[in-house]
């Protein structure tokens, strides 16, 4: 299902208002119809770069200072967020935002506010939201706040789901969740790029889970992205995981063999 590239980021360099450099050169594709993983331990600048993605940064008192992101070709850098939702580049936030008080389908209703789509449409949506992630289905009536943490962080994937994303950019969908809670959302990510043939990119500092069901990956560290290559092939070098994502002691990895692209 890969084809040409549906995001593209060059030479990015970062930082906020309070002069701490937070991306210092990022750079990586996406190929239509993959799933990349952006890597790296705490403070590597994994969200930095999915919100420079979206143009979010300013909204957080940062600004990308060099470098380009192209989305179907275009840049973000100078299109409002909303204009870029429309657009199909939809962003699930860290830490499950859901609006708390909301059921957990009207928090999956407000996600096709603004398509001018009919009820008709509306309703196709949810049920394909719901299909995707039955949980939600049998807790739709349930207020979002008092829902558990997987089921709020479907609800805010769901929610992102009902805008039709093309890509779909997600940071940390397993923070503080359960195991099996965070393999059957990365199962449903995983169903909704092999069937629907969304792409996705994904931040995560869970490696194993991510180099699991990811295409290929993306490696940052202090700000750089590192180094970049088929999911498999880094999953089976315990050597770089060790060493770029800090899961245990390891001597500098031979990174001169290279990885299959
Ligand atoms: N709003 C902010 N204002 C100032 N500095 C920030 C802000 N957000 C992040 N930073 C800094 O930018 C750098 C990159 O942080 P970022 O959150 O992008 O990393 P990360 O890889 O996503 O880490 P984590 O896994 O902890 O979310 C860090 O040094 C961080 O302290």
């Amino acid at each position: 299902m890969m084809g040409d590239i549906i995001l593209s980021v060059e030479g990015l360099k970062a930082r906020y208002a309070n002069a701490i450099t937070a991306l210092e050169d990022v750079s990586f594709t996406l190929s239509r119809g993959e799933i990349l993983a952006v890597l790296g331990a705490n403070g590597a600048g994994k969200s930095t770069v999915l919100k420079a993605i979206s143009n979010l940064l300013p909204a957080v008192r940062g600004q990308v200072t060099a470098g380009s992101v192209l989305y179907q070709g275009e840049s973000t850098l100078t299109r409002s967020p909303a204009a870029l939702l429309r657009a199909g580049l939809v962003q699930v936030l860290e830490g499950r935002h859901c609006f708390k008080t909301l059921s957990v389908e009207d928090n999956l209703l407000t996600g096709g506010l603004g398509r001018g789509a009919s009820r008709a449409e509306i309703a196709a949506d949810l049920d394909r939201v719901y299909a995707w992630f039955p949980k939600l289905a049998a807790r739709r009536r349930a207020i979002s706040g008092l829902t558990s943490g997987g089921e709020q962080q479907m609800t805010a994937i769901g929610r992102a789901l009902m805008a039709r994303p093309k890509l779909l950019v997600l940071d940390e969908p397993s923070m503080g969740l359960a195991p099996l809670v965070v393999q059957d959302i990365f199962r449903a990510l995983k169903r909704l790029n092999s069937e629907d043939g969304l792409s996705i990119l994904v931040a995560e500092q869970n490696s194993a889970i991510a180099l699991t069901y990811a295409d290929r990956a993306v490696i940052l560290e202090h700000g750089a992205s590192v180094l970049s290559g088929d999911a498999g092939a880094l999953k089976a070098r315990d050597d770089i995981r060790a060493f770029y994502l800090g899961q245990k002691p390891a001597a500098a990895p031979a990174v001169s063999a290279p990885l299959p692209a």
